[in-house]
């Protein structure tokens, strides 16, 4: 028997009202996302990428179709803390330190106090930053900033990652290393990863599964299931294999995109 999806859309739409008139964010999007599977999702500002994974997270509610997350609706995937969501922003609270940023969730929901710090360490030494519990986040680099967020997403064992364009603001060598410690991450961890990007190159090197989706409405245009091995070393971006993924990548964005 093969296990359910973790994430299955079906015909998922939805439309926001707006003074100017309805806009079509998503329009009956078919997906299905299998435990462990790294999804990248691709295309032009507009298409929805985020009012997808704010779908998945409950954060807004569809307009037609249905999606469900671990079997159940959004709703009791957020109350079962099925997933941990990590935005652009580190979003860190400057007056608190690493290690308290990271309790905060934790506190919130109620984890019993004395869990807490043993948590804090565990999910600080899986994005390399054992040690830095006491500094403050203006003592860290951006890209340990947002290391340290993907560590407040993990504090709760969620078995879900939502990555809304972790990596957008870093210059590329920084995004490169970060690029290989989260696939180093998602094989230790054997998490599901949504994580939504403007990047072919890092969309590719990166997933196991890529949606290329395209604007007015959001749809999705191409499901790109990887050939690449689970081993990835950044020099795989130079194979043939990776070109050719990364070329049809380039022609789905093409075929959607509209230049205005
Ligand atoms: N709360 C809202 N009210 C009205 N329109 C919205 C709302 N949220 C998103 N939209 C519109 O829905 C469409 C899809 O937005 P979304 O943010 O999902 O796109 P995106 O692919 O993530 O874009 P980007 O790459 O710029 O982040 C856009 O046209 C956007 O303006």
């Amino acid at each position: 028997m093969t296990p359910a999806p973790v994430i299955s859309a079906e015909t998922l739409s939805l439309t926001f009202e707006t003074n100017d008139g309805p806009v079509h964010a998503l329009k009956d999007v078919d997906l299905t996302i299998d435990k462990g599977d790294f999804v990248s999702f691709i295309g032009p500002s507009g298409c929805g990428k985020t009012t997808f994974l704010r779908v998945v997270a409950d954060l807004e509610q569809p307009t037609g179709g249905t999606v469900s997350v671990n079997g159940m609706t959004p709703q009791q995937a957020r109350e079962a803390r099925a997933y941990g969501y990590v935005f652009q922003a580190a979003g860190l609270f400057p007056w608190r330190s690493i290690g308290r940023n990271i309790a905060l969730p934790l506190e919130i929901m109620g984890y019993d106090k004395a869990e807490i710090p043993d948590r804090v360490r565990r999910v600080l030494e899986l994005v390399d930053l054992a040690g830095f519990e006491k500094k403050f986040p203006w003592q860290l680099s951006g890209g340990m900033q947002q290391r340290a967020s993907i560590a407040r997403a993990l504090s709760f064992d969620a078995d879900i990652l939502l990555m809304d364009e972790p990596f957008g603001a870093l210059d590329e060598i920084v995004r490169d290393h970060l690029n290989e410690q989260l696939l180093d991450l998602w094989a230790r961890t054997e998490k599901t990863i949504c994580f939504v990007t403007h990047s072919i190159p890092e969309a590719v090197y990166l997933s196991t599964k890529i949606v290329v989706m395209s604007p007015r409405p959001g749809r999705v245009t191409d499901v790109i299931e990887s050939t690449l091995p689970k081993e990835r070393p950044l020099d795989i971006r130079e194979s043939p294999e990776f070109l050719e993924i990364a070329h049809r990548v380039r022609e789905g964005l093409r075929a959607g995109h509209s230049y205005d």
